[in-house]
């Protein structure tokens, strides 16, 4: 088998060398020449267009996609869409929004596979965990580039019709906010409270059995061993939350509370007020309002 990547950032360039590790042949492009060139030196055929990657592709196509979600993801499509038909498989492996993959299923030529894809950087060794949706023949066909991409025929699944595997990422993202905010808090509560302490060790013999052990707290161990206990100069302006919203939103409009994925979300917003937050400051204001608290003042 054949397949063209598109997009060979952090994320595509495994896809490239795990595939390329089983043996099938890559052909990749990215927008960014160079990100092409590491591809092409780790075995891959490398395209400078894409118009030259569906040349080199064989007449039936398996595409894969991994550029970021939205306007990159419509504009690739629009640009394959005129060397696609019904034989080809197109598999976008972002995070993609799942109503935006069933509207891009139902226009793309090709059968569209929507891949939610978890494990990070870190999946160059051990391979991804993927959510796959889209037509059953289409997911078939690509068993044995999910075998290669993911930890192994148990690391895939596919999860239903078209939109159902980002829709089962976007809520994974969901439940890995609140994980988040959960070991934070903790930490916090450790870093903050009445004893000096170790806090790689505290989360080292955590992972050694605990009930709370897990891949993020083994990350927590790794970043306080860093960074130190205190995070040294991590600052405390969180990014990202384009997933986490959308989780938040089905939950609202499936009328299923989510307090703990929303309290996540709030922090991250949150944390990005340049001046202080608002209502915190309005908090002070009003103390003194109800109760003659003194107001702490800015410096
Ligand atoms: N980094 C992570 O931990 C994870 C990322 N993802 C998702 O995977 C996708 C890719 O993420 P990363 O690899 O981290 O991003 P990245 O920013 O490292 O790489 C994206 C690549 O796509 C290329 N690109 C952008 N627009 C393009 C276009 N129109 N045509 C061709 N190439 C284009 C960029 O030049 C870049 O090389 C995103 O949807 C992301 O949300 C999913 C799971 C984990
Ligand atoms: O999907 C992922 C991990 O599972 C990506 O790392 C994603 O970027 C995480 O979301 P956010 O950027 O909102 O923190």
């Amino acid at each position: 088998m054949q397949l063209g990547v598109i997009g060979l950032g952090r994320m595509g360039q495994i896809v490239v060398d795990r595939v390329l590790e089983a043996g099938t042949d890559v052909v990749a492009f990215d927008l960014d020449a160079e990100a092409v060139a590491t591809a092409a030196d780790a075995g891959a055929e490398p395209a400078d267009s894409i118009a030259d990657f569906v040349d080199r592709l064989g007449e039936t196509k398996r595409i894969w996609l991994m550029v970021p979600a939205g306007e990159a993801v419509d504009a690739t499509l629009e640009e394959l869409e005129a060397h696609l038909d019904a034989d080809d498989v197109v598999v976008d492996g972002g995070n993609s929004y799942f109503e935006d993959t069933v509207r891009r299923a139902e226009s793309c030529p090709a059968a569209y596979l929507d891949c939610g894809t978890s494990g990070g950087p870190a999946g160059a060794d051990l391979g991804f965990s993927l959510m796959i949706g889209g037509p059953e023949w289409a997911y078939d066909e690509l068993e044995p580039v999910f075998d290669a991409v993911a930890t192994g025929p148990d690391g895939h699944e596919r999860m239903g019709p078209s939109g159902s595997g980002h829709y089962v990422k976007m809520v994974h993202n969901g439940v890995e906010y609140a994980l988040m905010q959960a070991y934070g808090e903790g930490f916090e509560l450790l870093a903050e409270g009445r004893y000096d302490l170790d806090l790689e060790a505290v989360a080292s013999v955590w992972n050694n059995g605990a009930v709370i052990r897990s891949w993020l707290l083994e990350l927590c161990e790794e970043a306080f061993r860093e960074e130190g206990s205190d995070l040294g100069d991590v600052a405390d302006r969180i990014e990202g939350g384009s997933t986490g919203t959308w989780t938040v939103r089905e939950g609202l409009e499936q009328e299923v509370p989510l307090p703990l994925i929303y309290t996540a979300l709030g922090e991250r917003f949150g944390s990005r007020a340049d001046d202080g937050r608002f209502s915190r400051r309005l908090a002070n204001r009003l103390r003194y309002g109800f109760g003659r608290h003194e107001v702490p003042r800015r410096e």
